[in-house]
């Protein structure tokens, strides 16, 4: 497929007028060809409009013809081919293998929706039949299903640019939900925003359904996203990047006159407690597979161990000493962007220039712009409490180590730690009691906990917390991965004493869509 530069507005392509896009290889600083057109205004005006009138139409597919259509989108990018692949790794420095097991994940997830959508537990079926005789008030007849909450803007993600991207997990689970997307493409990545782009939009024609159900908008800068979610159309908005950006669109998004949900997935730091037992039975080997976490993908994930906490002493010089031998071997990777490389050095130069943080390993440098020279700090834990800088992620491979006078001081840093999507214990059987006292702490600060794992690598599965308090996320409440993602873009509507043929088939009598349904508090196949 030859690309055109152009915007995918419902079903056609669409020249926009608002300056050109170029993306840049990050691995030689070369411009790629083509250019694509900026939109503005107007185009997010039409695809706004576009997705409203498919609205109604849409939400109400039966789930058959919604999990068709999922799967239509993961076999048209499968189509693609290597063109797809090509393309995502001259855009984004990423190895062919990383991105091969990521289009691997974004047609999995696409696919595992798709059996979520047929399931149809997501629709929250209850009904509570009326109670006529009963005193000394009669129970109308109660019934709840939930319903999509309208068109969603995806902010396209740079570090995954598919899993996170077009047609990622945002995407995936809004459509499931029955929700048209309008996505505003990453302008890191636009070539294979367009490929994806049109593995969409091909499956919304195939699959007879409104071309208003995906458009994508190019934009460069804060004008055409900040126009996309003031738009009264768009009900919900699904982010993953930076602070600034997402603290931005949650602004325009709350002053709407009718504000909307903003999911943004933002900055963590996903401390990693590396407890006394743990320490002694395996100092060498933490030391190797934390820099192997670290260092995984330039560190260009939010999940990425950007601090560790431990009480000081010998055990944890091991540690030190081995993760120092295996951090300086590391080579120099491709970051995604220049932008992206140059926040990372600029984050580095600061902790490398506190007077109270001390530099204990680099990696490699390499040859090549845009080049992430791996980090490894140290620090005590009374300079990470008194200085709030301390806490604020540095994308990419670059951790700093707490040094702990004992465990309570090292409780008292995880109490005054800001919102995190990970936690991780590093702990023996000698550990549960240190690991219990913490527990608590890191459930009310941590979307996910691991223990005895690495927080790098998210299984995209049913049980899946891809979330976490402010500023991890702006809504800890729910998961960005994994199939409780739809329950961002749906709500619930109930209907009372509604004549049985206006009701929908998920609260008819006789269950005809088969769905596990809760009867008079009962849950079954009612
Ligand atoms: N937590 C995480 O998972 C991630 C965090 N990051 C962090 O973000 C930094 C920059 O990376 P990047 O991916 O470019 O993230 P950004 O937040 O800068 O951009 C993400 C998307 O949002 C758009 N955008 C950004 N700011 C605004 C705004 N004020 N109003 C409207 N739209 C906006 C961007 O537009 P445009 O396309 O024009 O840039 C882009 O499409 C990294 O250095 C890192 O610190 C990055 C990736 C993932
Ligand atoms: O590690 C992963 O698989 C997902 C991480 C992520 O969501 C991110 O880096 O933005």
């Amino acid at each position: 497929m030859t690309l055109t530069g152009m915007m995918l507005i419902g079903a056609e392509s669409h020249r926009g007028r608002n300056g050109e896009i170029h993306a840049i290889d990050p691995s030689t600083g070369a411009k790629l060809e083509p250019a694509f057109d900026g939109g503005g205004a107007a185009e997010v005006d039409r695809a706004c409009q576009l997705a409203w009138d498919a609205f109604d139409r849409f939400r109400e597919t039966a789930p058959e013809d919604r999990a068709v259509f999922l799967e239509a989108v993961a076999r048209n990018i499968l189509d693609l081919g290597d063109a797809l692949i090509v393309r995502a790794m001259a855009e984004s420095g990423l190895l062919r293998a990383r991105l091969e097991g990521e289009r691997g994940r974004t047609v999995g997830q696409l696919r595992l929706f798709a059996a979520v959508v047929r399931e149809g537990s997501w629709l929250g079926a209850r009904i509570d039949p009326a109670l006529p005789e009963r005193a000394p008030l009669p129970r109308p007849d109660l019934r709840q299903r939930r319903i999509p909450l309208g068109p969603v803007a995806v902010f396209g993600a740079s570090n995954f640019p598919l899993a996170f991207s077009v047609a990622g997990g945002d995407t995936a689970s809004a459509f499931a939900a029955g929700c048209p997307v309008v996505v505003k493409a990453h302008s890191a990545h636009p070539g294979t925003s367009e490929l994806v782009g049109r593995a969409v939009q091909a499956a919304v024609a195939e699959c007879g359904l409104p071309e208003g159900v995906f458009s994508l908008i190019f934009g460069a800068g804060s004008s055409v996203g900040t126009a996309l979610v003031a738009d009264p159309r768009i009900r919900a908005v699904g982010f993953t990047g930076s602070r600034r950006g997402g603290v931005a669109l949650m602004e325009v998004a709350a002053k709407r006159p009718e504000p909307i949900p903003v999911y943004a997935e933002m900055s963590s730091i996903n401390p990693v407690f590396l407890l006394p037992a743990a320490l002694a039975a395996r100092a060498e080997a933490l030391g190797k597979s934390f820099v192997a976490s670290l260092t995984l993908g330039a560190g260009q994930f939010c999940t990425n161990p950007g601090i560790l906490l431990a009480v000081d002493g010998p055990d944890l010089d091991r540690f030190v000493a081995s993760a120092v031998d295996a951090l300086g071997g590391s080579a120099a990777p491709t970051m995604l962007t220049p932008g992206i490389h140059a926040a990372f050095d600029a984050g580095v130069a600061a902790l490398a220039g506190n007077a109270r943080v001390a530099t204990l390993a680099r990696g490699l440098d390499g040859d090549g712009p845009n080049r992430c020279r791996a980090a490894l700090f140290a620090t005590t834990a009374d300079a990470f409490l008194d200085d709030p800088a301390l806490r604020e992620e540095v994308f990419g491979a670059a951790s700093l180590l707490i040094r702990c006078p004992d465990l309570e001081s090292l409780r008292t840093v995880a109490e005054r730690l800001d919102g995190q999507l990970t936690a991780t214990l590093q702990m023996d059987a000698a550990d549960t009691g240190a690991a219990a006292v913490l527990l608590p702490t890191l459930e009310r600060k941590a979307g996910r906990i691991l223990a005895n794992g690495w927080p790098t690598g998210v299984e995209v599965c049913h049980a899946m917390v891809h979330g976490g308090p402010f500023p991890a996320t702006s809504d800890g409440r729910t998961t960005s991965v994994g199939t409780a993602a739809i329950e961002r873009f749906l709500r619930p509507v109930c209907y009372q004493d509604i004549p049985a043929d206006l009701l929908p088939q998920a609260l008819r009598d006789g269950n005809p869509l088969g769905l596990w349904r809760r009867f008079d508090g009962a849950l079954g196949r009612h």
